[in-house]
C-alpha cells in the first residue's frame, strides 16, 4: 500500500483499492516459493539449537534469519508503517536510525495499551510445518538436505514478510468495511461477539473467486517451457514433480491458513475499534441507521 504522506486516505480505504493489491500480493506470494522450491526442505533450519554452538543462539536458523533481518530493516523505520508487522518482538528491535515518515493516519489506534494485532507466530508455525514441506519437492531435486541453509533462509524469509502484510492488510479491509457501515458492527462490538462480526465480514463469493484465480496463476507462473519456449503441458497433480510449484499447496494454503488467519485479523481489529472513540461518535454513527 503506498502510504506516502499526501496520499488520499478515501481512497487507500476503498475496498476495491484494497482488494487490488491483495490480488497483487498473490503474484509476489507465488512466484517468492517458487524461489524457495529451488532448495531442498532442509529441514535442520526449522530445529531449535540445531546451530547454537555457532551462532550462540536458542531459536533456529530460520529464526536467528528473521531476528538479524529484521534488527537491520527496524533500523531502516520498515516497522514504523502501519502495514508491516516483525515477527520479532518490537521491543527486541533497535530504534529507527531514521524518523518515522509522516503518515496519513488510516487505521484506530486506540490506546497503547492495546498492542497492534499480530499473528506472526501463527504464519510462521503453519509456513514451517505445512507449507515448507508442501513446495519443496525431494522427488524432483532427489535429496532432503542440500546445504544451502543461508539461501533456503533468505526465501523463507521473504515469503514470510508477504505472508505477514497479506494477512495483516486485513486490518485495512476491516477499517473499510466498518467506516461504510458502522452501525451493523457497533452493537457485536459493544457486546463483543466474534462470531457475528465473522459473519459480517466474510464474503464467500470474494474468497472462492480468490482460489481460482490463484489455481490459474500457480498453473501459469509455474509451468516449465521448451527451449522455442513453448509451454510444456503438466497434469495439475505432476507439477509439484515436474513444474517449479506444488499447485495444491498454494491453493491449501490459502484456503486454510491465509484466508481464515486474515479474517482472525479482521475480527480482532473490529473488537478493538470502538476503544478510545467518544461515546458521541458512536451515538452519531448509530444515528447512521435512522438516516
Ligand atoms: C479480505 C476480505 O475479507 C475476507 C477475507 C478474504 C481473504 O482473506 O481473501 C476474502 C473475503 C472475505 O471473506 C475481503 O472482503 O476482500
Amino acid at each position: 500500500m503506498n502510504f506516502t504522506s499526501g496520499a488520499d486516505v478515501s481512497e487507500l480505504l476503498s475496498l476495491d483499492h484494497i482488494r487490488t493489491q491483495l490480488i497483487r500480493l498473490e503474484d509476489t506470494i507465488i512466484f517468492l516459493l517458487i524461489e524457495r522450491a529451488q532448495f531442498a526442505l532442509n529441514e535442520k533450519i526449522y530445529q531449535a539449537g540445531a546451530f547454537k554452538d555457532e551462532l550462540g543462539f536458542d531459536g533456529s536458523w530460520l529464526e536467528w534469519f528473521l531476528f538479524e533481518i529484521e534488527c537491520f530493516h527496524a533500523k531502516a523505520r520498515r516497522y514504523t508503517s502501519p502495514d508491516e508487522h516483525a515477527f520479532t518482538p518490537l521491543d527486541k528491535l533497535p530504534q529507527p536510525l531514521i524518523k518515522p515518515q509522516a503518515l496519513p493516519s488510516i487505521l484506530h489506534r486506540p490506546s497503547a495499551t492495546h498492542p497492534s494485532v499480530n499473528v506472526n507466530s501463527k504464519i510462521l508455525d503453519f509456513y514451517v510445518k505445512q507449507i515448507v514441506p508442501g513446495i519443496v519437492s525431494s522427488s524432483r531435486l532427489g535429496l532432503e538436505d542440500d546445504g544451502n541453509y543461508g539461501s533456503a533462509a533468505t526465501r523463507d524469509v521473504e515469503v514470510l514478510q508477504a505472508l505477514s502484510r497479506r494477512i495483516h492488510f486485513g486490518m485495512f479491509v476491516s477499517e473499510s468495511k466498518f467506516l461504510s457501515a458502522p452501525h451493523e458492527f457497533i452493537p457485536h462490538i459493544l457486546n463483543p461477539n466474534p462470531e457475528a462480526l465473522a459473519g459480517l465480514i466474510t464474503k464467500p463469493a470474494v474468497e472462492a473467486k480468490l482460489l481460482i484465480r490463484l489455481a490459474n496463476k500457480a498453473r501459469v507462473y509455474g509451468c516449465e517451457m521448451d527451449a522455442d519456449g513453448k509451454v510444456i503441458e503438466v497434469p495439475d497433480e505432476e507439477m509439484a514433480a515436474r513444474g517449479k510449484i506444488d499447485l495444491a499447496t498454494i491453493v491449501s494454503m490459502y484456503k486454510d491458513w491465509v484466508i481464515p488467519l486474515t479474517k482472525d485479523v479482521e475480527v480482532d481489529y473490529l473488537l478493538h475499534r470502538l476503544e478510545d472513540v467518544p461515546q458521541s461518535q458512536i451515538d452519531e454513527w448509530m444515528k447512521g441507521t435512522a438516516a
